[in-house]
């Protein structure tokens, strides 16, 4: 599946991943209406108008990007209606060609990393038969757990030739009060260096033609510890959020991406999905607020191009 990821980024040119995080504050009155009229104010009427409102922004970007981000989180909220839109947010997106990395977080002691490595990537066997349950292609993965956390999922990742993204420095404010810490056992480096030089070796074992199936979150908000980060793991793609609605921007990226352009695929979830929010896209009004999300793809390539070639 890093085979496909990077040829679809060359195909499209696009190193960009649409965050697909809907919160029914951004979903247009339009379709709300429409899901509420069939199912009601309820959990499943919220469902459709996620599904509905997510279906028409993939059908105006599925052709400028490779990968979307459906973050799980943002359905669970809809209980089970909520998990039944997630699956066919997934499916939908593969139908239209994209790669799906589920945005599931997960990680926990190896028996139940077990249980969500074969949920989320691979297949679960039911007597003589066996199921794939959400089926995505990457997951995105916690391993402050320690490795037992993480080596159930490079297992399923190598039998089902799909990735992951271990979160080794994240984007958020308080990033820093766990992951900065300088460990005196190490030199007094901080312990997200640590996981990325793990993350590092995991990836050489686990090697797709260029670069490593097994890949890394570092946000884009901490540009200097990307630059070191990047070097550590030269063989792992970095998936980077931040960027946009968490102050993100083009010039902080660079650093992000190894000198042959590739290595770096960049997130964007509120910034592209309710553009039609921002006063810069209001001009698209409610009505059209997936074009507005297409113009701000196209925009954010636009950004990301000309921070790489000032560089
Ligand atoms: O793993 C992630 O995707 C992730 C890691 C991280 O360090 N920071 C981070 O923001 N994310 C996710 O990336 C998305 C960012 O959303 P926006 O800030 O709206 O672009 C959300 O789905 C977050 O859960």
């Amino acid at each position: 599946m890093i085979n496909k990821l990077i040829a679809k980024i060359k195909e499209t040119g696009a190193p960009i991943v649409v965050g697909l995080d809907p919160m029914m504050k951004y979903i247009p009155e339009q379709i709300k209406k429409k899901a509420f009229a069939e199912y009601g104010e309820t959990l499943e009427g919220a469902a459709e108008a996620v599904f509905q409102y997510n279906k028409e922004i993939v059908d105006h970007i599925y052709d400028l990007v490779p990968a979307v981000k459906p973050q799980i989180a943002m359905y669970e909220q809809f209980g089970i209606p909520g998990l039944v839109a997630f699956k066919r947010t997934v499916d939908y997106c593969k139908e239209k060609g994209l790669v799906v990395i589920g945005d599931v977080k997960r990680g926990d002691i190896g028996s139940t990393s077990e249980a969500y490595a074969v949920g989320h990537l691979g297949k679960v066997q039911v007597g003589s038969h066996s199921y794939y349950g959400f089926d995505e292609d990457f997951a995105t993965v916690n391993p402050y757990l320690g490795s037992d956390g993480i080596k159930p999922f490079i297992k399923v990742c190598q039998e089902e030739k799909k990735g992951l993204f271990i979160l080794v420095k994240t984007s958020n404010p308080s990033s820093g009060e766990f992951q900065d810490r300088k460990l005196a056992d190490a030199d007094n480096r901080p312990l997200y260096e640590i996981v990325g030089e793990q993350v590092a070796r995991w990836g050489e074992e686990h090697m797709g033609d260029d670069y490593s199936y097994i890949g890394a979150v570092v946000g884009a908000t901490y540009p200097e510890m990307g630059k070191t980060l990047r070097k550590i793991m030269p063989k792992s793609y970095i998936l980077v959020p931040g960027y946009g609605a968490q102050g993100g921007k083009g010039a902080d990226l660079v650093h992000f991406f190894n000198e042959d352009g590739l290595g770096a695929i960049i997130n964007s979830s509120r910034g592209i999905i309710a553009a039609y929010q921002q006063e810069k896209y209001e001009a698209y009004g409610e009505a059209n607020f997936a074009e507005a999300s297409r113009k701000a793809v196209e925009d954010m390539k636009a950004d990301i191009e000309q921070a790489l070639n000032n560089r």
